[in-house]
């Protein structure tokens, strides 16, 4: 059974329609991600799913008892306020010492309990924010742009940290990111979304979509390109050259 079902989906701030006629659904333990230009309705379509916005018109059917994990797109806290890793994990409920550091090995950070949260890298922080989203132990993991402020090699790695917490907890995976590439080679499937949703498929489905090349250019191309030069030994090598 699919954990979530949305049909129909039509969402306006005021007067300015945000999303139309958006249908998706999620099955368990899928990688999917949205990927669309700014002001797609990206992050709306995550706070409606969530439950967090009612949409005007259509419906979002959430299978029984669902568990959904959340890591937010940016979380800032004043470095003048004292906080631990442990501390912020124990907010809003106290876990267990055990649950917060399994899931601070899940998440790739097990020894930053005791560590201040405004010293923390950017790369430490959003895992710190993703063990706190799996201490919930989640059906679906949601992450808004949880990559952003972290280099090429950061942004591949938390990917990587993704990808390993999938297969540890058997959750599926719905994330929001600009990173085409990483996004490419990640994910099972993509929705190319603005407004209502252009394409959707696997990545090398939606790459070819004349939709997608439309709102992404050649750029994508290249990054495709690069991808199929990293993990199908089968292409043109000289296809990567961009
Ligand atoms: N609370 C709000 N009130 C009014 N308008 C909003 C609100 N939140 C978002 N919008 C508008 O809705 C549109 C879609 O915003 P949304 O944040 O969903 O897009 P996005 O695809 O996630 O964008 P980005 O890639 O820039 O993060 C934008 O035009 C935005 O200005």
């Amino acid at each position: 059974m699919s954990l979530i079902t949305a049909t129909g989906l039509e969402l306006r701030y005021g007067g300015q329609r945000v999303l139309q006629g958006v249908d998706m659904t999620i099955e368990p333990g899928e990688i999917v991600t949205i990927v669309g230009p700014n002001g797609s309705g990206k992050s709306t379509l995550l706070r409606v799913l969530v439950g967090a916005l009612r949409p005007q018109k259509g419906r979002v059917d959430r299978r029984a008892n669902l568990r959904i994990g959340y890591v937010p797109q940016k979380l800032q806290i004043d470095a003048t306020l004292p906080m631990t890793v442990s501390r912020f994990l124990n907010l809003p409920a106290r876990v267990s010492a055990v649950a917060e550091v399994t899931a601070l090995q899940t998440a790739g950070v097990p020894h930053v309990a005791d560590r201040q949260m405004s010293d923390l890298s950017g790369g430490q922080f959003q895992r710190v924010m993703l063990a706190r989203a799996i201490l919930g132990r989640p059906d679906l993991l949601m992450l808004d742009e949880a990559t952003q402020g972290l280099d090429q090699p950061g942004s591949a790695a938390f990917y990587q940290q993704i990808e390993a917490v999938r297969r540890d907890l058997g959750c599926a995976v719905l994330m929001v990111s600009h990173e085409l590439h990483v996004v490419m080679s990640a994910s099972d499937r993509v929705i190319c979304l603005n407004g209502h949703v252009c394409c959707e498929g696997t990545p090398e489905v939606v790459s070819a979509a004349p939709a997608y090349r439309e709102l992404f250019g050649t750029g994508t191309g290249g990054a495709l390109a690069l991808y199929r030069h990293e993990h199908d030994h089968g292409h043109h090598h000289h296809e990567a050259a961009e």
